[in-house]
């Protein structure tokens, strides 16, 4: 039932997408079938007149029809304009048939466009838990194959009802000609529809399986793509590729059997639909008093009735086979919506940072213990604080926290007594720039990579934080100098020039607090002591928060926090940490 729900919901959202573009597919549908259905009246007619010219044998029912039609129009009743009628008919027919087709794929597409940037958009703006909970190859697989599978709905939705529309107007014909053998072969093609349309296992549990192994194709790939180096390194592709083939064999097998289900159904369709119909000429021709035209016409009606049904269950069969992709979409988007609706974005504006404060500041991953317990600290413009400790002990979890890329469970952070929380999100993220271990580097130039928060900076501003970043000690060796290509998450850089890539680009975001987190962790000791003198000579000091291991990257820091199991053991300058001999001194210790 609820499977049910879900579906009705899913085509009753996507059917929504515009409302008038779908009226209109529908109405030219209805319209299409109505001249298929006098396209065909025309046999009866032509039939007629061929046998005798001079004299209509009957001038009521269809034949009426048409007797009148063309006395009104003034046309001839005569063969020859008979023949004239049907083809302009057939004419408007197919012209029409090709508008709603066309209709179909911009509705169908465009509902295609509308998923994935609705989904695209909710993954940017949503929380980044979410991301790390699904993963980035799952989120790729519904942007790429379930909203392609999206838009085929909508596309095969409009078919149905095309199709259906045909079948009720056969339907209606056969009726008027012949209501008695129209019953008996609609119970008959009816019966025989459903007799083999449910002996067969239901299209929707192999299409939720097929969107299954859909993902670990997804999955699979993306990993083995972005790990490329440490599979080859640790001989791993025998592994993969053994996966791989698993996961190909397994969307083979599926695959397979939803088609073999959907030919067996239409094969299965055509013969019991093929017997009925010949059951129909003996019944027609022996117990029926019909002309030979009228039963002629009337078993062409149920001839094209037949086809139609068939395609009608083909069509939904495979609807329902889409279907899980549809409904799997619909969730996502839900999901990341009930999620996001916890997060604030809007919030007031934010004036230059002057002090960061945390005031017992508690946080635990989802489900999870916790990682931080009751953390306090501050930092002010002009100062440079350093968190230190062992691996795992919170530290880069802080980060996450004045990134507000998470929220604390306890306490407070605040700027300038302002909890962060209070601020817009965005606002809030131009005041900091952070700098991560492994920063990205995006496929594009180094001027590109380098002013991402700043894109107006100017050709002086940009070659002085280069200066500063020492990024001008390697500027040389490459070949475009600031316009090199530096490819795929930067390819082309070492991972010290893709972290001083990064420290570039953090300080001309002209932020108030600078974030180091392990940013100089792949440099040698003396160009990170120039990166480091290059930053606290900058006119506009920033606040600055600096994690490191190597704790002489940070000995110069005004303080040192030491993290233990995230809390706070110890402050102090190096010196007075070192003589405290505490945590910071054992750290120490073991690095000297
Ligand atoms: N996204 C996450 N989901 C769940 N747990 C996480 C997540 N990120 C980190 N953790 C856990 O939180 C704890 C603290 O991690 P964090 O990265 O803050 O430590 P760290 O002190 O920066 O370590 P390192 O010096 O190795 O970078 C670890 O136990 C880690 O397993």
């Amino acid at each position: 039932m609820t499977d049910l729900r879900e579906k009705l919901q899913a085509v009753y959202k996507a059917a929504r997408f515009r409302p008038w573009l779908g009226t209109t597919i529908v109405v030219l549908s209805f319209v299409t079938a109505l001249l298929e259905g006098i396209g065909l009246s025309f046999l009866l007619p032509i039939l007629e007149i061929a046998q005798s010219p001079s004299s209509p044998a009957e001038a009521d029912g269809i034949f009426g029809f048409f007797t009148r039609a063309y006395a009104l129009l003034g046309v001839p009743f005569q063969l020859e304009y008979l023949i004239i009628g049907i083809a302009a008919v057939m004419t408007v027919r197919f012209a029409l048939t090709f508008l709603t087709a066309w209709l179909r794929s911009v509705f169908g597409l465009g509902y295609q466009r509308e998923l994935r940037k609705e989904l695209f958009d909710s993954v940017m703006y949503g929380p980044i838990e979410y991301i790390d909970e699904v993963g980035s190859d799952e989120l790729l697989n519904s942007l790429i194959t379930e909203t392609n599978k999206g838009g085929g709905v909508l596309m095969m939705t409009f078919s149905i009802v095309g199709t259906g529309l045909r079948g009720v107007v056969y339907l209606c014909l056969a009726a008027v000609l012949s209501p008695t053998l129209t019953a008996v072969a609609l119970v008959s093609l009816g019966v025989s529809t459903i007799v083999v349309r449910y002996g067969l296992e239901p299209a929707y549990g192999v299409g939720d399986k097929s969107a299954n192994v859909n993902d670990r194709i997804q999955a699979i790939s993306q990993t083995s793509f972005q790990g490329v180096r440490d599979i080859r390194l640790f001989n791993m592709q025998e592994e993969l590729s053994g996966r791989m083939t698993d996961a190909l064999d397994d969307y083979l097998n599926i695959n397979v059997r939803l088609r073999r289900n959907q030919a067996a159904l239409n094969n299965l369709n055509k013969f019991t639909n093929a017997l009925v119909v010949f059951g129909l000429v003996y019944v027609g021709f022996t117990y029926t008093g019909l002309s030979v035209s009228r039963l002629g016409v009337f078993l062409f009606a149920v001839f094209r009735l037949s086809p139609v049904l068939n395609q009608l269950n083909t069509q939904i069969y495979g609807l329902d086979g889409q279907l899980p992709h549809v409904v799997r979409i619909h969730a996502r988007l839900r999901e990341i919506s009930e999620r996001k609706s916890a997060m604030s974005t809007d919030g007031a504006p934010v004036n230059s940072v002057e002090t960061i404060r945390f005031e017992g500041v508690s946080f635990a991953y989802e489900g999870d213990s916790t990682v931080l317990q009751d953390i306090s600290f501050e930092v002010g413009r002009g100062e440079e604080i350093a968190l230190v400790g062992p691996s795992g002990a919170g530290k880069s979890t802080v980060v996450s926290l004045l990134g507000r890329l998470r929220n604390p469970n306890a306490g407070r952070i605040l700027a300038d007594g302002t909890p962060i929380s209070e601020f817009d999100t965005d606002e809030w993220r131009d005041c900091i720039a952070i700098v991560r271990q492994s920063p990205f580097i995006f496929n594009g130039t180094l001027r590109e990579n380098v002013t991402i928060g700043n894109r107006d900076a100017s050709q002086r501003e940009i070659e002085r934080v280069c200066e500063v970043a020492q990024v001008t000690e390697f500027l040389s060796g490459l070949p475009d100098r600031y316009e090199t290509e530096l490819g795929e998450n930067g390819v082309r850089l070492s991972g010290g020039q893709k972290q001083r890539v990064a420290i570039a680009r953090a300080l001309l975001k002209e932020a108030d607090i600078l974030v180091l987190d392990e940013a100089t962790s792949e440099l040698d000791t003396n160009i990170e002591r120039d990166v480091y003198r290059g930053i606290r000579e900058l006119e506009n000091r920033f606040a600055t928060i600096s994690i490191a291991h190597r704790l002489s990257t940070v000995s110069d820091a005004d303080r040192i926090y030491t993290f233990v199991n995230g809390r706070i053991t110890e402050v102090g300058t190096h010196t007075q940490l070192l003589d405290s001999e505490g945590d910071y001194a054992d750290l120490y210790t073991t690095q000297s």
